[in-house]
């Protein structure tokens, strides 16, 4: 019989040089960082196993009150909880490549953009759409939030009031998030009807469950997955590239449809205008003209570059906004003294929303001109301060956004860094520093009013921060102050179930019981 000794001693050889290597080779630099795990300094094993057991925004905060601000998850990645750190990483370090894992139709979209300049080129081309002034300005946003309100939102809710009925307002901000996403990008006569069509929202969500759940070894561990392809081993289940197909046929049917409407002169006279797409294809067209189509790029390359951003919004914009309005719903059912003073505070707003439309002064009146609501709404203190203090406590996008250290190496908060390593920042860490956020694990809006929002705006990094800061923000922030108006403008909200309101602890953390289920009564 053949001895064991060499099939024992050989990986162990093997461990111990890995070891040596980890420890006194290029990563030398990095064993002055605390250690979140006692094998961080050796193998991602541990963090690899938080994030899969979906424990990694609690057990990396959790690190950071015992070990301070910068601490070391992995042998290549650490993470931060300073403005400071913040400022370096987010400056303009590239993106890790995990972000692939957000291409569409084999292109990548903005989010996925892993360096630099092809960037910022890319957001160039749509930056001046999502501004707060455009938006603000803008009569088609401004007429497509006043429809989707007056006929799909607040009838809905009218009804289950009037019948005593309940309602799950995770699924209703979801479809409410996707039919006003949808329709700047698409025009409101040819983006989603989610809130009239449940049958389609359930698809498209299913769809988009799959992926998620579908994409964690691709993401994570990119280059295992890819090895393991090749030899006939698929880590992507095939329910999520299913899902990734949907969604993908879906966005480009709603392409086609109004490619075919514009180019055949037949584009619907009470739509509002395809906002985002008009913008994508035509700024798309222009630098295409100056570079022309490589053959490997293909024929319908600019119709899958503006169909891979599309969908990109889409997904971008239903998800975190739907979130958001549910724990606000949730916390204002909590504190009915908070609830009823918002109220009053919406009630003054000049003309008010009230519902149904009344003749006379009213918000939702097709004569009050477009800039006056979203501005109202941006002053008014309980309305802001429930949101952003939401926005706070819940932070739809939790988790770390990683991104690599720059070529020739960088400091960051006195540790130097050897190039190509992940470093991070998670606003569910960032955002309960008790020093900026005192009994920061409680809902206390009052930290958003009276002048103290100015020290605590420079920690709230809900949509991160510098150049790959969330380019949706101003479009979200619009989107669900006028849909917080509108229901506590005229109802009041009281909660029936809600188990599994906890975070889920993922990358987009929403509530682990994926439900809200709240009752409506009309306030008079
Ligand atoms: C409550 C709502 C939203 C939240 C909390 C949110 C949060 C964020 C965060 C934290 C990032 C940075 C991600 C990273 O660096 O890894 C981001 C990026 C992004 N968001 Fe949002 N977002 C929201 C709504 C939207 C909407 C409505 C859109 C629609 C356009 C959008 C589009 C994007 C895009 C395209 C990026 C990538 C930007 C880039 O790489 O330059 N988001 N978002």
């Amino acid at each position: 019989m053949p001895s064991l000794t060499p099939v024992i001693l050989l990986p162990l050889v093997f461990l111990v040089l890995y070891f040596v290597y980890q420890y006194f080779g290029r990563l030398r630099p990095l064993n002055a960082i605390p250690n979140a795990h006692f094998t961080a300094p050796f193998f991602p094993i541990w963090l690899i196993s938080i994030r899969y057991r979906k424990r990694e925004n609690r057990t990396v905060w959790e690190s950071h009150k015992r070990l301070g601000p910068v601490i070391r998850l992995a042998p290549e990645e650490i993470s931060v909880c300073t403005l400071q750190g913040i400022k370096t990483i987010y400056g303009n370090w590239d993106k890790d490549t995990w972000y692939e894992a957000f291409i569409n139709y084999e292109i990548p979209p903005l989010v996925a953009e892993i360096q630099s300049a092809p960037h910022s080129a890319h957001k160039r081309r749509m930056a001046n759409i999502y501004s707060k002034s455009f938006l603000q300005n803008s009569p088609d946003v401004s007429n497509f939030n006043r429809r989707i309100l007056t006929e799909g939102v607040l009838p809905k809710i009218a009804t289950s009031a009037t019948i005593g009925s309940s309602l799950d307002v995770l699924r209703l901000g979801y479809a409410y998030g996707m039919d006003v996403m949808s329709a700047y990008e698409f025009g409101s006569a040819y983006g989603t009807n989610f809130l009239g069509d449940d049958v389609a929202l359930s698809g498209f969500l299913a769809a988009f469950t799959a992926v998620k759940r579908g994409v964690f070894w691709a993401g994570r561990l990119p280059a295992m997955t890819r090895a393991l392809q090749r030899i006939g081993i698929n880590l992507v289940p095939q329910e999520a590239m299913d899902g990734q197909a949907y969604m993908e046929e879906k966005c480009w049917k709603l392409c086609s449809h109004l490619q075919t409407a514009t180019e055949t002169n037949s584009f619907t006279s009470s739509s509002t205008k395809p906002v985002v797409y008009s913008q994508l294809y035509s700024a798309l067209e222009k630098t295409l003209e100056k570079t022309p189509l490589s053959p490997a790029r293909g024929p319908d390359f600019l119709r899958k570059s503006v169909a891979s951003d599309m969908l990109d919004h889409m997904i971008a914009g239903y998800e975190s906004s739907g979130i958001a309005l549910a724990y606000t719903m949730y916390e204002l059912c909590m504190h009915p003294e908070f609830q009823t003073s918002l109220r009053a505070e919406l009630r003054s707003v000049n003309p008010p929303l009230m519902f149904p439309i009344s003749t006379g002064d009213n918000a939702f009146s097709a004569s009050v001109p477009p800039p006056t609501l979203p501005r109202a709404l941006d002053s008014l203190p309980f309305l802001n301060a429930a949101l952003y203090e939401t926005l706070r406590l819940y932070p739809p996008g939790a988790a770390g956004q990683p991104r690599v250290v720059p070529r020739g190496g960088a400091v960051l908060c006195g540790y130097p860094l050897p190039e190509g390593i992940v470093a991070h920042a998670a606003a569910y860490s960032v955002h309960r520093n008790e020093e900026t956020f005192k009994r920061a694990e409680e809902w206390l809006p009052e930290r958003w009013m009276g002048g103290k929002e100015r020290e605590v705006k420079n920690w709230f990094w809900a949509f991160g921060s510098g150049s790959r800061g969330c380019i949706g923000k101003e479009f979200a922030l619009q989107e669900m102050l006028v849909f917080l108006a509108a229901v506590y403008t005229n109802f009041s909200t009281h909660i029936v179930d809600a188990e599994g309101i906890e975070p889920a602890d993922e990358f987009i953390a929403g509530p682990s019981g994926g439900k809200l289920i709240l009752r409506f009564e009309k306030v008079e």
